[in-house]
């Protein structure tokens, strides 16, 4: 444990660096800045980071079997083509909730994008309450919605054996577990595993790692925690240099490396003199712990 290391490795300021992907087959980190409306690529051996605007904000980006990108924009389920930076929209949900936007998501061991939402904050971790829903993108492009009265849909994980989706509404400041069917996708049982303690932080980004132990990212907690979900307990904690540390995925060789990102929006002057590089991105290395390469998109 001595021999963890944390370096900024990507020094841009992001307004709300998120979703952090890794990409084996092009050796790049995949992520998105929710507020700043982008999608980018960063390559740790040319250093090289490659940008693609949206008109909308973009909450998650993911990897897809066909080619590009699968991305949760706005209110829309979209495909994102790198080569010509064109977007293409897939479903659209809460077409009844002109103020909500898309968040936190991934894609589960079968290849179904999974993706919340919530109302657009009025600020950090601020917004009306209960306007957000858990949606699945099948591969045929149809789409399922889970559940409602969430507040802020973020962090999602599946258990090594898939039989477990982890899952956090960071305003509950808990990590929830529910039933997993992976044959249809369907969820049940949702109860709370951990609840987090008043100097963690708000929960946010989450990944699991080879181990089946979740490491959670938390807002205003400056820091990733290792929760292990069967025992409801924090087993690990490390801290990074600034506070609102947003989410986290493990990539580089063999899937060893931990990247978290990181948010600059809406911190009070102080804060940010203090902590001038919220909106980075950070790698961890030293964990002695893997991650587990992500599923691509099937449709
Ligand atoms: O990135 C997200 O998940 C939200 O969009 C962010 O605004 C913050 O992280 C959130 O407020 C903390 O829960
Ligand atoms: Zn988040």
């Amino acid at each position: 444990m001595s021999s963890i290391k944390i370096e900024c490795v990507v020094t841009e300021k992001y307004k709300i660096g998120e979703s952090p992907v890794w990409e084996d087959k092009e050796g790049v980190l995949v992520y998105v800045d929710i507020t700043g409306q982008k999608v980018c690529r960063w390559n740790p051996n040319t250093k090289v980071i490659q940008t693609v605007n949206l008109k909308e904000p973009v909450g998650s980006v993911a990897l897809r079997k066909s080619g590009g990108y699968v991305i949760a924009t706005g209110t829309t389920f979209a495909a994102l083509n790198w080569e010509d930076q064109s977007v293409t929209t897939l479903a659209r949900v809460d077409e009844d909730k002109p103020n909500n936007r898309f968040n936190d998501g991934k894609v589960d061991p079968e290849g179904r994008f999974f993706a919340g939402t919530m109302s657009q904050e009025i600020r950090p971790a601020v917004v009306e309450r209960n306007q957000g829903s858990l949606f699945t993108l099948y591969p045929d492009h149809s789409v399922v919605k889970h559940f409602d009265m969430v507040d802020i849909s973020n962090g999602i994980d599946w258990s090594l054996d898939h039989k477990t989706l982890y899952y956090i509404d960071s305003l509950s400041f808990a990590v929830d577990a529910l039933d997993y069917d992976v044959k249809t996708g369907k969820t049940s049982n949702r109860r709370h595993v951990y609840k987090l303690q008043q100097d963690e932080g708000i929960p946010d980004g989450m990944c699991i790692d080879s181990e089946g132990k979740l490491w959670v990212a938390c807002y205003n907690g400056g820091r990733v925690i290792r929760v292990d979900p069967e025992a409801g307990k924090v087993i690990q904690t490390v801290k990074l240099p600034v506070d609102k540390t947003t989410s986290c995925c493990f990539g580089g060789k063999d899937y060893s490396e931990m990247y978290v990102t990181s948010a600059c929006e809406g911190m009070d002057e102080e804060l940010a003199a203090r902590q001038p590089q919220s909106g980075a991105i950070y790698k961890i290395t030293g964990l002695g712990v893997k991650g587990i390469p992500p599923t691509e998109f099937a449709g």
